[in-house]
């Protein structure tokens, strides 16, 4: 269903969505009515077909930027295979999916705050301009543990992230009473994961939740996530409006995004401390 900006319904999904953000650090969206179950389907087909690639092949996808070669042989997350491509969106289908997806979700996850137009407007275009995306096939391990866990817990560097599966669950996400819950991914939907930035942005009241993905069979899983960043430029400044003094005093100091980002390549797991006040 689209909802109509401004209109009651719009404004009580903004306040669910800022809730579960808050509370949980990510929400479940459906989304069959854009992303039909074939688009789907072909894409995952497509994607088993680039994996099954030879390494020799996949190797050659090499770009400068960090995150966005094809990672095969990584010591840290040995049966995981992905590809980061930028600018995904730029291809006719993706744009009008991230057309949707982006401004809708950034600005429900924020607006229900109440803040001045601007600064919805400025999360819905500055804050989703450099997105990218990462194809990932996560294998069993040879070793047959029943329980592998094939990404090690982190928090995204992103302001948002979307992540869809085929078939195969693993995502887990960390409560904020330190219990891993299993994250089940309806087929005709996908996962909203609050990312580092918008955590900075929000002076900390919305959760960049740790999650991680564990195989629990003998099933090879697939997945994308499609990562929404801002320009490195990008000023990541918490407004006034979210600072009190006794609740909420000021958390980050502003940073620009590529700084943040150049913390998050050497060590995500301190990547905001940096901003820390
Ligand atoms: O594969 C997944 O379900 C999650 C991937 C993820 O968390 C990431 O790439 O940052
Ligand atoms: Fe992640």
């Amino acid at each position: 269903m689209r909802l109509e900006e401004g209109s009651e319904e719009w404004k009580e999904m903004s306040k669910k969505v800022r809730e579960a953000c808050e509370n949980h650090g990510c929400f479940i969206l459906r989304c069959d009515e854009i992303l039909p179950k074939s688009v789907s389907e072909e894409t995952f087909h497509h994607m088993k077909a680039l994996f099954d690639l030879s390494d020799e092949t996949k190797e050659q996808y090499v770009t400068p930027k960090p995150y966005r070669n094809y990672n095969g042989k990584n010591s840290v997350i040995p049966l995981s295979e992905s590809f980061g491509i930028d600018d995904t969106f730029l291809l006719d289908k993706a744009q009008a999916f991230a057309n949707f997806m982006w401004p809708q979700e950034t600005h429900l996850s924020v607006e229900g705050y109440g803040l001045p137009q601007h600064y919805i407007s400025a999360n819905g275009e500055n804050m989703i301009s450099t997105s990218f995306s990462r194809l990932i096939k996560y294998k069993v391990s040879e070793s047959n543990n029943e329980y592998e866990t094939v990404l090690p817990s982190h928090t995204d560097g992103s302001v948002l992230t979307i992540v869809c599966q085929k078939d195969v669950p693993g995502l887990e996400v960390l409560s904020k009473t330190d219990k891993w819950i299993e994250v089940e991914i309806p087929d005709d939907a996908v996962v909203v994961i609050v990312g580092d930035i918008l955590k900075a942005w929000s002076n900390g009241r919305l959760h960049a939740v740790t999650h991680r993905v564990v195989l629990k069979g003998v099933k090879e899983r697939y997945s994308i996530g499609l990562f929404a960043n801002p320009n490195e430029e990008m000023k990541v400044e918490v407004p006034d409006e979210l600072v009190d003094n006794q609740i909420h005093p000021l958390r980050y100091r502003p940073f620009a995004f590529g700084e943040y980002y150049s913390s998050y390549v050497s060590n995500p797991k301190e990547a905001l401390q940096f901003a820390c006040i």
